[in-house]
């Protein structure tokens, strides 16, 4: 006979990602008691800390600290050690922070919904429900391998995970997806040492980026010795020996390059296929993703999806403002929702980073606004000199600026630091803050975020 622990709590949550976590430790200090379940003793705090963000972000660090004279493959074996000692650390952190709490309990394992208000974790004398009024579904997305024969049987066919745990720099590494991910690992496996090539379906990179800025992207990548091949298709992997060829057509030609590893990075979908949600009612889109309203409420009321599985932007800090919305639902006004996000930020690591917000120039054309586009290539840039004192003075920036108000529009930023000036871009875009008193602030010197005080000046087009 097998025996199966019951535990009841006021609020489950499944999955140990950003929001999940964030909206478990202030529901429990509100007094709750919270189960959180997370299939993985490897994944506590989710995917950023344990293989996204953060230990992609310290191999970007890393690969440009590799120097000439360093030898490749114990380079990288040295900062994939590196990598391993934080995001150990944070992992430890993360657990113990949550179930040191005494309202608090972290299960591992698989969960798996019975019911509306249960899930089903392991099997057997193992075998554990939990049944809570409040359920918070937080598990995240998985890659998505694309349908290219050979592929997905290949050996040498690597995850973005695979390939930041592995001690091994591969010698020639094909990247298939030049989105975000896809151009990040370029980017950090060239700095390596490695060849890397990117195939691309789309007749450019970056398609929702203006072309110019998407050419300066393009020029910095291929500047590091990364082939990238646009108007790609992939049509086959075929394993060799030790390598692996991938094959693929570009304006009616047959072309291929060899490899040591493939990784495919052409979009990751929302993690609910072991969910079993029919059982919980909770509906999913044509997409995979869990439907959810502007609250984050699902198809049943008491059951609210957080992060990357409501289909929402695949970033942390979005999932992290979804707590903030389920949180207001819970414990406060129930005001706060999807709708109130204004000019949200984003940032491909690339070296050096791209950062944008707001409207393209292209987008901000089709809208018939009346606009005003400066721009100007970060090494002219005389107002930054902290370009020069870092030695890293490629890139451009660009600004959209409505005409009429003043009020930027939107922003790329192709620069050293990008990722946090355009924070400062976004928070001006939010509180209405001008174009003008963006130009005439006080920053501190030698910063990047002084460019502000130059490039709004240097006005290429406007709409009259
Ligand atoms: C390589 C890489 C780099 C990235 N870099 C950035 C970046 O620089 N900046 C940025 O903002 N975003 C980045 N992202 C995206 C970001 O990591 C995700 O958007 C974010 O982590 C999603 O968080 P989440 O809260 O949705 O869930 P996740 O953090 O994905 O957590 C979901 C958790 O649920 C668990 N789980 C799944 N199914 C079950 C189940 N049935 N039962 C129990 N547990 C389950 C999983 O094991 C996982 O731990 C990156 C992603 C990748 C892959
Ligand atoms: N810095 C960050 O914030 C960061 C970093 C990495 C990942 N992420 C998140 O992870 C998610 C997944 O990233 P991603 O880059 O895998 O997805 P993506 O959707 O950003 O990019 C996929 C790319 O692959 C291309 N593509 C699709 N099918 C293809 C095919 N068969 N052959 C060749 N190219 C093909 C697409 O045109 C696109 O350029 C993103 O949504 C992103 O938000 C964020």
């Amino acid at each position: 006979m097998t025996t199966t622990t019951t535990i009841t709590a006021d609020v489950l949550v499944v999955g140990f990602g950003k929001g999940g976590k964030t909206a478990a430790h202030a529901l429990t200090d509100a007094g709750r008691r919270v189960v959180l379940v997370e299939q993985s003793e490897n994944m506590y705090g989710g995917t950023c800390p344990n293989v996204g963000c953060v230990p992609t972000k310290m191999l970007v660090h890393y690969s440009n600290a590799k120097r000439l004279e360093d030898d490749a493959q114990e380079f990288f074996a040295g900062s994939v050690a590196g990598v391993r000692a934080l995001t150990s650390a944070f992992r430890r952190g993360n657990f113990e922070a949550l179930d040191g709490k005494d309202t608090a309990t972290v299960i591992t394992g698989t969960a798996r919904f019975v019911d509306p208000h249960t899930v089903a974790v392991g099997e057997g004398d193992d075998a554990i429900t939990v049944t809570a009024q409040t359920v918070l579904i937080n598990t995240g997305s998985e890659p998505m391998v694309p349908a290219i024969p050979g592929l997905a049987e290949s050996p040498h066919r690597v995850s973005s995970t695979d390939l930041i745990q592995q001690d091994r720099l591969p010698e020639r590494l094909v990247v298939i997806g030049g989105g975000y991910l896809g151009l990040e690992f370029a980017s950090i496996y060239r700095h390596f040492g490695a060849q890397v090539t990117v195939l691309e379906s789309a007749d450019r990179l970056l398609g929702r980026e203006d072309e110019d800025v998407a050419q300066v992207v393009t020029d910095i990548l291929q500047g590091d010795g990364i082939q990238i091949v646009t108007g790609a298709t992939v049509v086959a992997v075929r394993d060799e020996g030790a390598a692996t060829t991938v094959v693929y057509e570009k304006h009616g030609q047959t072309l291929s390059v060899e490899a040591d590893a493939v990784l495919p990075a052409t979009g990751r979908r929302p993690a609910t296929a072991g969910l079993n949600l029919e059982a919980a009612g909770v509906h999913t889109t044509p997409r995979g993703a869990i439907e959810v309203d502007e609250h984050l409420r699902t198809s049943q009321s008491h059951v609210f999806a957080l992060g990357d599985v409501n289909g929402g932007p695949q970033f942390t800090y979005i999932s992290l403002d979804d707590a903030r919305i389920v949180l207001d639902q819970l414990l406060g006004e129930g005001k706060r929702s999807t709708a109130d996000r204004v000019a949200v930020p984003r940032t491909l690591f690339m070296s050096p980073p791209l950062a944008t917000v707001g409207l393209t120039e292209t987008q901000a054309r089709e809208q018939g606004r009346n606009i005003v586009v400066s721009r100007e290539n970060v090494a002219d840039i005389v107002a930054m000199p902290r370009a020069y004192t870092v030695e890293e003075t490629r890139g451009v920036m660009k600004f959209v600026v409505d005409a009429d108000t003043d009020l930027v529009l939107g922003a790329a930023l192709l620069s050293i630091d990008a990722q946090e000036i355009v924070n400062t871009v976004a928070l001006a875009m939010r509180h209405d803050v001008t174009a003008t008193e963006l130009r005439t602030s006080i920053y501190t010197h030698p910063s990047s975020t002084e460019a502000l005080n130059e490039v709004f000046d240097k006005v290429v087009r406007s709409s009259e």
